[in-house]
């Protein structure tokens, strides 16, 4: 990878910057797969496939990637960024049943993995082509998840 010498720009170049920004949602949700019967729900997830379900405080990063425009001196405009967090992923998940709210958790168990995922492919509809680099989901303190949009 390329690097500045100091003076911010080469030959033409523009420095390259991340953004994060962050935000937090209250949902509730039961771990709960339809592909497994009771029993092995049961065993593979423990208390969390409890049908009375659980909550938690979600916290959200959203990191952009881009390089800086020369006349505006921004990567993105961080109003900007707030209202697509506000459209993509506050208005959908907070303070929502996200098994029962959300559509695409119909038939997709709502593991932080999965709520990555999701929030992933919300954002990215609404960036510019390849400035999104990494959503972040803390459950909790202890569980951090995060996705770089890769494909396995
Ligand atoms: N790979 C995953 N494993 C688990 C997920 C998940 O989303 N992905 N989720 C859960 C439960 O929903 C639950 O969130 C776990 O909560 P909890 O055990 O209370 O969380 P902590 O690990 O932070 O709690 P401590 O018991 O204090 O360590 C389970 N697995
Ligand atoms: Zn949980």
């Amino acid at each position: 990878m390329e690097q500045s010498n100091g003076s911010g720009e080469q030959k033409g170049k523009r420095p390259v910057v991340y953004i994060s920004r962050s935000d937090c949602f209250s949902a509730c949700h039961r771990l709960h797969s339809p592909l497994l019967s009771d029993e092995d729900n049961k065993l593979t997830y423990g208390k969390c496939n409890n049908p009375n379900g659980h909550g938690h405080n979600y916290k959200v990063e959203v990191i952009v990637r881009g390089p800086v425009d020369p006349v505006t001196g921004m990567v993105i405009n961080l109003t900007d960024l707030k209202l697509y967090i506000n459209e993509a992923i506050m208005s959908l998940l907070d303070h929502k049943n996200i098994d029962k709210d959300v559509s695409y958790f119909k038939d997709v168990v709502s593991t932080t993995e999965n709520v990555a995922v999701f929030i992933w492919d919300n954002m990215v509809k609404r960036l510019p082509p390849g400035l999104l680099h990494e959503i972040k989901v803390h459950e909790t303190d202890k569980n951090v998840i995060f996705y770089r949009g890769e494909l396995a």
